[in-house]
């Protein structure tokens, strides 16, 4: 079966304004499209990365979630990939103090997904332990120059030789012109609709989630989005 052709791409203002429609005229809960948003990543991820696939004896996982939503759909992607038979490990340095965070942070540890408290020092620590790394630090909100604790990670996890999954734009990438010298990674999830950065996207796989946008908000925005097949929440775009 041939693959979809690409849906238009957006800028960072776009992003923003359809996220904001979504919750102010159309209802929904950061929760509610999140659960979805993080899902439809685990999912991708199972698609793209089996269990069986993994070369170490586990199929263990590095999720690095940053400060805003972007690292919300990390730690919901995290709690589904256990639940796929995965074995997550999170780091997150900075935990907004909102109870939609702390719970998101709850539900993991009490589903026994470990928090790593430091770093890995080095990409080669990283490519030891884990068979995939889960790239949450930045979404579309991401603007200016990195601003530490992520400029460190960024540049140990440009360097680890195991595959990464961005979710919804290579953290560290500027939303439309993208950024050559940084994260390459070897997935892009891109939800609700690819970034225009995502032309720039070299790696394997690149799928779209976030299969929650009424066709109304399509339509005023022009999204051309794919039919996703059947009931999925996935559909592979390359
Ligand atoms: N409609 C959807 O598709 C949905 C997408 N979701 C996800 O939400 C992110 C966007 O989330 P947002 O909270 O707006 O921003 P980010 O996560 O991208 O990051 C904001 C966070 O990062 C800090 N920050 C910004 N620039 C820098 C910098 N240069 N250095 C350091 N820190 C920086 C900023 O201060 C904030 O703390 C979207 O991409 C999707 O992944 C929703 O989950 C559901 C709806
Ligand atoms: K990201």
């Amino acid at each position: 079966m041939g693959r979809p052709s690409h849906p238009q791409s957006g800028c960072q203002q776009e992003a923003q304004a359809i996220d904001q429609e979504l919750f102010t005229e159309y209802k929904f809960s950061v929760d509610q499209l999140m659960e979805l948003a993080g899902l439809s990543c685990a999912t991708a991820i199972a698609k793209a990365y089996p269990p069986g696939s993994f070369t170490k004896p586990q199929p263990t996982v590095l999720v690095v979630c940053g400060p805003g939503n972007n690292g919300g759909d990390g730690l919901v992607c995290a709690r589904h990939l256990k639940l796929f038979g995965y074995e997550p490990t999170v780091y997150y340095p900075k935990r907004p103090s909102k109870a939609l965070f702390e719970d998101l942070t709850t539900q993991c540890q009490k589903m026994d997904i470990p928090f790593l408290p430091e770093f890995p020092a080095e990409a080669m620590l990283i490519d030891e332990l884990y068979g995939l790394v889960v790239d949450a630090i930045f979404g579309f909100s991401f603007q200016g120059a990195v601003r530490e604790p992520f400029g460190s990670i960024l540049k140990t996890l440009a360097q680890v030789t195991v595959p990464i999954a961005s979710i919804d734009i290579p953290s560290g990438w500027d939303v439309e012109k993208g950024n050559p010298d940084g994260l390459q990674p070897d997935m892009l999830i891109s939800l609700t609709a690819p970034k225009a950065a995502a032309r720039h996207f070299t790696g394997r796989y690149h799928f779209l989630g976030g299969r929650f946008v009424p066709a109304a908000l399509e339509r005023k925005y022009g999204l051309n989005l794919p039919a996703y097949p059947g009931t999925d929440c996935t559909l592979q775009l390359m």
